[in-house]
């Protein structure tokens, strides 16, 4: 029976998860260490003897250089890549660009924890004039607009990912060996809530460190047999603590 091979990375860390600010759609780059995380998390597949024949990404350049960064160590820098809007980060409306302790000391923790992490509950929405509405993005220009958020819950992300996974990615399975997705912690909650049938309560639970793949294996009927991050577990441990805290 031939395995099958999905691997999901989060970008390395960005200049504003250094700085502790919700980052949602905002195109922040990645940090010095950032890139060498993805280094080391194209070493790690390397090692593990994976390989690629398509790669998934966002429009988002934190992902897009991750990516880049783990072909480049892999050598698969030819691979076809292709990237979506709808792997993007959810979208966090008005607090993009807030420190996320600074929101938790004015807010209080269970707000701030209800807005990040909660399956229902969306940040207060950007102004429909505010310059950062996507709407007025070039990148997005071929976006139906009343497709394009101005914030969202994790429920309104994984409604805006799955056409893209069920039309697109999925399906890419049944022709390719194994694929390969860089994108955002909440993009990839929702894959892997979909994948594990994880519950919309469960689901806060789940925080992805940066840079550390996650495989999941497919039996030849496309069903999920197995998942596991590579790494060490108590350093992945302590790694998805940090994430999940606002500090
Ligand atoms: O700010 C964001 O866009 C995300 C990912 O960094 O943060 P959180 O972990 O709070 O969902």
């Amino acid at each position: 029976m031939k395995i099958k091979k999905l691997a999901l990375v989060r970008h390395g860390e960005s200049i504003w998860n250094r700085e502790n600010r919700f980052t949602g759609w905002t195109d922040v780059d990645l940090t010095a260490e950032g890139v060498e995380e993805s280094y080391r998390a194209g070493d790690m597949l390397r090692e593990e003897g994976l390989t690629f024949d398509m790669a998934f990404t966002s429009y988002l350049k934190r992902a897009i250089k991750s990516l880049d960064c783990i072909l480049d160590r892999m050598n698969l820098d030819w691979i076809p890549v292709e990237k979506s809007w709808r792997l993007n980060e959810k979208h966090y409306g008005a607090l993009q660009g807030l420190n996320k302790g600074e929101t938790a000391d004015r807010y209080g923790g269970e707000l701030v924890q209800l807005w990040r992490r909660s399956y229902n509950t969306p940040p207060e929405p950007l102004t429909e004039d505010d310059p950062r509405n996507p709407r007025f993005d070039i990148r997005y220009r071929d976006v139906p607009p009343d497709d394009l958020p101005l914030s969202e819950s994790l429920k309104d992300t994984i409604n805006r990912l799955m056409p893209y996974w069920n039309d697109t990615i999925f399906p890419s399975l049944s022709e390719r060996d194994n694929i390969l997705i860089v994108a955002h912690g909440n993009s990839l909650r929702g894959i892997v809530k979909h994948l594990k049938n994880i519950s919309d309560d469960d689901i806060a639970g789940l925080n992805l460190p940066t840079a550390i793949p996650y495989i999941f294996e497919f039996d030849s009927d496309l069903k999920v047999v197995n998942d596991y991050f590579l790494g060490n577990p108590e350093e992945i441990e302590k790694m998805m603590k940090e994430t999940a805290s606002v500090r």
